[in-house]
């Protein structure tokens, strides 16, 4: 089927559904920009006061976190915690970066 000879009606439906799903696209790049913000502090207090890039009992409290509230919102638990799982690895890739860059609690020009 082409582009025209879908219903006048679906198509509206169809671009209302999409303008949501770009609005809320938008918010969770905005969000996780702002998280990123927040874990590259962490992980620069962490370069600088020697801690380990990651944490994993933190780890498992946000897992078992987010799956409660994934279940109150009638959203898979098991896609959430895959969700924090990628999002953490990769904060933990800037944390090692970040410590890589760090020597003795300076950051390295
Ligand atoms: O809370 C920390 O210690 C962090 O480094 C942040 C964070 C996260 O992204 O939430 C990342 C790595 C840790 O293993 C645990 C949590």
């Amino acid at each position: 089927m082409t582009d025209s000879e879908i219903d006048p009606a679906v198509r509206a439906e169809l671009t209302r559904l999409r303008d949501s799903i770009d609005n809320i696209d938008a918010a969770v790049v905005h969000m996780l920009a702002e998280r990123f913000k927040c874990t590259q502090q962490v992980g620069r207090l962490k370069a600088e006061h020697d801690l380990p890039p990651a944490d994993p009992a933190r780890e498992a409290q946000q897992i078992a976190r987010l799956r409660r509230l994934a279940e109150s919102a009638k959203l898979d638990p098991a896609f959430a915690e895959k969700l924090l799982n990628f999002i953490v690895a990769e904060v933990i890739r800037h944390h090692e970066r970040i410590a890589g860059d760090t020597r003795g609690g300076q950051p390295q020009r």
